[in-house]
């Protein structure tokens, strides 16, 4: 079981609302698809089967969760806010799935909103044996970060790393990967740390995201994948199909 995220970093202009990066995202579904088992029999012979891609915001929900001043812990009651945050989120996620179903990839949507919730403490409680069905059925579930029901608050917003952290947990999860616009961590010097197994150690280098990003950038990121069992990797858009091939390119957190 692989659990893959897309950066909304990677797959959009994260400084422009609202806009796509169709190259990149394209290149995702093409890195995606070819790794994928699709029914051709000769080319397929180490294809992966059991995959779930979650992606994140970028130029979409970001900006929308920043106007209306919600957070991942600072939520709204306004439903108008929630329809425009989770509205731009389904756009976004409209956008990947077709793009992913264009490269066959048998990619079908399920949106946090409808499934997840937080308590008055803000733990996630996202069930999964919907995301393990369409697994076993053979479908690609396509999750993204959203908004989700949080006791006390209204609505918060859930990050796309927060869901792949807590995947990776309750599917059991061999192999996790964050795809992001960088190559991975990256030191003073823009070069990539190749390991990072303590927060304190690279606290000095990590940094929010450089656009607006309500959910915390890559220190978010590394500090929630040090919480879990198996390593995740962090890499750039062009190792993708290395890393469902089996490699660990970027940064390793374990
Ligand atoms: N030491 C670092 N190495 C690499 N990137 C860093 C570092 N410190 C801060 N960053 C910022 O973190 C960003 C990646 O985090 P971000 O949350 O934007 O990624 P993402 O998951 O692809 O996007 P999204 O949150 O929209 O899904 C980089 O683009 C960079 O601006
Ligand atoms: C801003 C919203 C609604 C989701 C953000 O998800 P992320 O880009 O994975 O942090």
């Amino acid at each position: 079981m692989i659990v893959l995220k897309l950066g909304g970093s990677a797959i959009t202009e994260k400084d422009r609302p609202e806009t796509l990066d169709g190259k990149s995202l394209a290149a995702a579904a093409a890195a995606v698809s070819s790794a994928f088992e699709t029914g051709d029999e000769d080319s397929d012979d180490d294809a992966i089967e059991d995959l779930v891609i979650v992606h994140g915001g970028g130029s979409f929900g970001h900006h929308n969760a920043s106007e209306h001043g919600v957070t991942t812990t600072a939520g709204s009651h306004d439903p108008a806010a929630v329809h425009d945050i989770h509205g731009a989120m389904t756009t976004l996620n409209e956008f990947v799935l077709s793009r992913l179903l264009e490269y066959d990839v048998p990619a079908v949507p399920v949106h946090p909103f409808s499934t997840a919730h937080r308590d008055s403490g803000g733990d996630l409680t996202l069930p999964s044996q919907q995301v393990e069905t369409l697994v076993e059925e053979g479908f690609v579930p396509v999750l993204h970060g959203d908004l989700v029901a949080h006791a006390g608050e209204g609505a918060t917003v859930v990050s796309g790393d927060e869901l792949v952290v807590d995947l990776a947990r309750s599917l059991d999860a061999d192999r996790i990967g964050l795809c992001s616009t960088v190559p991975g961590v990256l030191d003073d010097a823009e070069e990539v740390v190749p390991e990072i197994t303590s927060f304190d150690a690279v606290a000095d280098i990590l940094g929010e995201s450089e656009a607006t990003d309500v959910t915390g950038g890559m220190a978010a990121k590394v500090q929630a994948l040090l919480e879990l069992e198996p390593e995740a990797s962090i890499f750039g858009l062009a190792d993708i199909e290395p890393f469902l091939a089996g490699d660990e390119p970027g940064t390793t957190v374990r």
